[in-house]
Parts: C-alpha cells; structure tokens; sequence
C-alpha cells in the first residue's frame, strides 16, 4: 500500500539513556520508525527492552537523549498538550471511590469540559468497550477484564486520534484476553485510531496488528518490522491460518536475532 500521508508518529535515529545513581542505563538504541494514521501497531521485545521507554517518549513522558521524534507532526510535548493521544496502563489504575463513570470523567473535569458534555462523552466511551450501564458501579463490582475496559474507556473519552497502550491485558486469563483482543479489533474498526501496543505475546501482537515491531535486548533497537498480510476482518480461528503462523514464525525469528547480538556484544 503507498502511503502519502505524513506519519502520525516518526522517529529519527531516536536514542534514550537513563541516568541512574549506578551509572548510566542505556534504554533506547537507534530507533528509526514511522507510524501511519489507523495502523495498529505492537511492540514486542523482551522484558526491559524499552517498549514502555518508548511509549513514554512519544506521550512526553520521557525525554530522548539523542535523535528526534514527532507526534501528530510536532513535538511530544505540543502533541500532549494538544491531547493527541490516550494512554492505557498495564493495570486498570481505577480510583476505588468513585464510579466508574465519574473514573472516566475525571480526566474531562481536569480539562474543564462541561458537566453533561462530560457524562454524554463517558456514555459513549462506554458503549465503545460494550460497558453501557456499568456507569453508576465501583471498580470492585466489576471483573478484571471489564476493569480493563473501563480503563480504555477513559483513554477513549477525550477521542484523542492516537491510543498508547501498555500491556493492557497482560494480567488477565487467556480466555478473558481472547475475547478482549477481539473487542479492541472491532473498536479499532470502528473508530480508526491509531493504536500502539506493548505486548509479550506473539499470538496477541499477530492476531491485533497491522505492524509488528519486534525490539532487542536491552539497549532496545528495532531488529525487524513485520507489515501483516492478514485481513482486517480476523476471527480468533484465524490464528490457526498457515499465513498467522507463518508471521509468528518471523516474529519469532526475529526475537532470537535480537538475543543473539546480545551474545555476540
Ligand atoms: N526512570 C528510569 N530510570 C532509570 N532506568 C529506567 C527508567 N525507566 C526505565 N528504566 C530502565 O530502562 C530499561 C527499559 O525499561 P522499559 O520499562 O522501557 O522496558 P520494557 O521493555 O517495557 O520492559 P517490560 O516488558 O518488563 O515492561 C530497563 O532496563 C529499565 O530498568
């Protein structure tokens, strides 16, 4: 497909050190990638590859050492303060005494949208992650997966056009992931936002993705980018198609690569 829009999200040569009390930590290594509109695209990597650093690079959450990037075609931080983008925690991070509904509009409050623009935007985010009358309810009421969904749901509320999301359903059982991957596709579908998704599964960043970015260990450097050939419309079944295989295959393969240069440095 020949894309002749300007990227979404793009960075050039983009480089992250930490500096920490034991010396420096060398999180990002030479990340060059660009990010299309409505592309869904996963990180996978090793645990402490940087997937998250780069999450946080592009909410302007953390500053890159060296190199550039762009968010909606300019800086992270205009890009934050234009509300480019909603960020989806490992855990569902709920405040327990409020609602779930007044979760959700608690961002809003913090933007000063208006009362009933507030809860017309929370009903509807609601209904995006198939919540619609769980509003009045406490977190604890709910299940881990539906916690999960309201959690989206606040990420969804200010409809910002990029969702970054960080290992949202790595805590839940596979059959509750299951079903949640599928209702991120159909959202997805529906609203056309561009999604980022760290992961650690194969299965899940092949069933969800349009683009897979595999990464390597520490210092994390993008060792291969995988454009999906599946279709958009994907049943679970479609996991078990030769063509999935076959992409999990060189994510895979791609993930070993990555681990031998970690052996070879
Ligand atoms: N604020 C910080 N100060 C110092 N080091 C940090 C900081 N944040 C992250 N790191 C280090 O940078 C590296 C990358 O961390 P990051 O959380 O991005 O990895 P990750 O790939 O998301 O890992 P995981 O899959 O385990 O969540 C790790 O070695 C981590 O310890």
């Amino acid at each position: 497909m020949r894309v002749t829009t300007p990227p979404v999200i793009s960075a050039q040569n983009l480089d992250l050190t930490f500096t920490t009390n034991d010396g420096p930590v060398h999180a990002l290594s030479d990340v060059n990638l660009d990010i299309h509109k409505g592309e869904f695209v996963s990180f996978i990597g090793p645990s402490g590859c940087g997937k998250t650093t780069f999450l946080r690079v592009i909410a302007d959450l953390e500053s890159p050492t060296g190199g550039t990037i762009t968010v909606d075609g300019t800086t992270p931080h205009q890009a934050r303060l234009n509300r480019a983008y909603g960020y989806v925690f490992q855990a569902a991070a709920l405040y327990p005494w409020r609602t779930i509904e007044a979760n959700i509009t608690l961002p809003l409050e913090i933007m000063g949208f208006a009362k009933t623009e507030q809860r017309e935007r929370a009903e509807k985010a609601l209904a995006l992650v198939d919540l619609e009358g769980f509003g009045k309810k406490f977190p604890w009421q709910l299940s881990g997966g539906m916690q999960q969904r309201a959690s989206i749901a606040r990420a969804l509320a200010f409809d910002a056009d990029i969702l970054l999301m960080d290992e949202p359903f790595g805590a839940l059982d596979e059959i509750v992931r299951d079903h949640l991957n599928e209702q991120l596709l159909k959202l997805w579908d529906r609203t056309n936002k561009t999604i980022c998704f760290v992961t650690h599964s194969i299965p899940e960043a092949v069933y969800l993705s349009t683009k897979i970015v595999v990464m390597s260990p520490r210092p994390g450097r993008v060792t291969d980018v995988i454009e999906s050939t599946l279709p958009k419309e994907r049943p679970l079944d479609i996991r078990e198609s030769p063509e999935f295989l076959d992409i999990a295959h060189r994510v895979r393969e791609g993930l070993r690569a990555g681990h031998a240069y970690e052996e070879a440095v």
